[in-house]
């Protein structure tokens, strides 16, 4: 059965932040539950694996699998937390003699090709604004708001009446943008708090508050909240709904295809 594997569910700065010596850091810090690496997570299926997003923390996440090998990379959107670890895929490449693929869109790519002019003679960036197909899976990505810090992109995968989306980095969707998270299986969203104090405009990821009123309209049966900063702690016990899950570093989800 294909399987999606949570790699790392922290937010940009991962936990615990360097500077920050807040509970939920230290506890972090001396191993325990709430060390998050940047989030990015692993479909596996009976065709190989696609890595969903490759940030700074790609070659701990590697090493945390056992996993010597990448093949193929899909990117929600160009920001370091999210595509840092590409480099060091590229050198990995480099010194294997061996080939990557990068799926996203296109207006991605601009952003990648400025920030790392090297990798496309290891890596082959294809475009994937209409839609693409891998291991069974029909995946489609759609613009999302990402507040202050521009647009990110969300994917829906369905197979076989199975669908599921991966939307870490968002806030403030418009109905439009919303549509794709109607009629899911399960969705992962990103919240980096459970309710973020920061004013509005400075806002770029939903918090679990606001998130509780997104799933309300969208209704997805099984949610895993992930990107979440140093403000969750992930034994506080927050008020959440039966079916919502805070994900964690190798948290192993089964996609029921009826495969
Ligand atoms: O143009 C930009 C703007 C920001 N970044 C980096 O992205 C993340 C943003 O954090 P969120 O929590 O997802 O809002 C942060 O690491 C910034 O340094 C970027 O790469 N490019």
């Amino acid at each position: 059965m294909d399987q999606l594997i949570f790699l790392g569910t922290g937010d940009s700065m991962g936990v615990p932040r360097v500077y920050c010596t807040c509970p939920v850091c230290q506890e972090a810090r001396s191993g325990g539950r709430n060390r998050r690496l940047r989030s990015s997570a692993l479909l596996r299926t009976a065709e190989g694996e696609l890595l969903l997003d490759c940030g700074p923390d790609w070659v701990e996440q590697m090493e945390g699998l056992g996993q010597r090998t990448l093949t193929r990379v899909l990117v929600t959107h160009p920001h370091h937390d999210h595509i840092a670890g590409l480099p060091e895929w590229f050198d990995a490449c480099r010194w294997t003699r061996s080939r990557g693929t990068v799926f996203a869109p296109g207006i991605v790519f601009e952003t990648i090709r400025r920030q790392y002019p090297w990798l496309e003679k290891k890596l082959a960036f294809v475009p994937n604004d209409g839609g693409m197909e891998f291991g069974g899976w029909q995946i489609t990505p759609w613009e999302v708001c990402h507040g202050k810090n521009g647009y990110s992109f969300a994917y829906r995968f369905v197979k076989n009446g199975y669908a599921w989306a991966y939307c870490p980095d968002a806030i403030h969707l418009t109905e439009k943008q919303k549509k794709p998270l109607h009629g899911l299986n399960m969705l992962v969203l990103g919240t980096n708090f459970y309710k973020e104090e920061a004013r509005v405009e400075s806002r770029s990821v939903y918090d679990m508050k606001e998130a509780l009123e997104l799933l309300a309209e969208a209704k997805p049966q099984r949610v895993y909240f992930t990107h979440m900063s140093h403000g969750v702690d992930i034994d506080a016990g927050y008020p959440l709904p039966e079916h919502v899950t805070l994900a964690s570093r190798e948290l192993t989800v089964s996609l029921r295809t009826g495969e």
